[in-house]
């Protein structure tokens, strides 16, 4: 038990299957404390349905799972108690307002009553969203709700919290907004952050270290200079001249993902995203 307290997150073997679909296929992952860890991959590598096994909402056998050494399957309502976690469906009630909307999360995580306006009133100050707190979130921009739904996530001051393509949708200005308010929350607090994202450049520049997910395991892993070195020096031993621009995180990706970047099956998957935000902002 003590040896795995410093991490996080600890997979081991996590497996996960859909009917005769496998999701994910055997994943081993040990996210350390006070890290942001990116969860990269082509769509249908398996990252939600890994992360969903993590937050104790798809249930797991005893074993594979331990978040700051609590297991998945035997100690559920500690796990839920440590962690936060934004969905990439929208977890906001636009006919609420921004502070109702905190307030109800707040309730729903056991937040002691006599505290809950004072830490309501502080999660969406961490998000920049004080002056907005008593609209109807129906009214945010996209990147107001994806800030309100991490100050719904923060409210119960989780040691650990789980971002599913945070950003996804988000105009780069908005995008910027989010990474840099989770920055803020993170040094403050010491929390550790566990993120999926697309975005090879937000990656690049906001995770400490990556795992990449290809067909339900983790394929390389690393930080994104240990990633883009690790390649350059393959490409190098394989007869690429040593004046070779360094590769980039995206060449990283393609070399791990291969086909799965060009699959016809991520198109869909792809459109149906993108729709399901232009929802949720719209
Ligand atoms: N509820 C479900 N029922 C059946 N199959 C599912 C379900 N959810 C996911 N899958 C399948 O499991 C595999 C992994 O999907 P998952 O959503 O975990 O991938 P992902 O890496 O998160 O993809 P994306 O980047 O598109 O979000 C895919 O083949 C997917 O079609």
């Amino acid at each position: 038990m003590t040896r795995d307290v410093a991490e996080a997150v600890l997979c081991t073997g996590l497996a996960y299957s859909f009917g005769a679909t496998t999701a994910v296929d055997g994943l081993d992952l040990a996210v350390r404390e006070g890290e942001v860890f990116g969860l990269l991959g082509p769509n249908g590598a398996g990252k939600t349905t890994a992360i969903r096994c993590m937050t104790t909402l798809l249930p797991v056998p005893a074993g594979m799972v331990r978040v700051f050494g609590h297991d998945a399957a035997g100690d559920r309502m500690a796990v839920r108690r440590l962690l936060g976690y934004v969905p990439q469906q929208l977890s906001a009630d636009a006919g609420l307002t921004g502070r109702e909307n905190v307030a109800l999360f707040a309730r729903v995580f056991d937040v002691p009553r006599r505290e809950r306006a004072e830490r309501v009133g502080q999660a969406l100050a961490a998000v920049g969203l004080a002056d907005a707190a008593d609209r109807l979130a129906g009214t945010y921009s996209g990147g107001m709700v994806r800030r309100l739904e991490l100050a719904q996530a923060l409210v119960s001051a989780p040691r650990l919290l789980i971002l599913d393509e945070p950003t996804i949708g988000l105009d780069p200005i908005a995008r910027t907004g989010v990474w840099e308010h989770i920055g803020a929350i993170r040094a403050a607090t010491g929390m550790t952050v566990l993120v999926t994202t697309h975005s090879m450049d937000e990656a690049d520049q906001y995770c400490d270290r990556l795992g990449l997910m290809h067909h339900g395991r983790i394929r390389a892993l690393g930080t994104p200079a240990e990633l883009r070195e690790g390649l350059g020096a393959r490409r190098r031993a394989a007869g690429a001249a040593a004046t070779d621009p360094l590769p980039t995180l995206e060449d990283v990706f393609r070399d791990v993902a291969g086909s799965g970047l060009d699959e016809s099956s991520g198109d869909f998957r792809d459109v149906r995203s993108t729709r399901r935000t232009a929802r949720r902002v719209g």
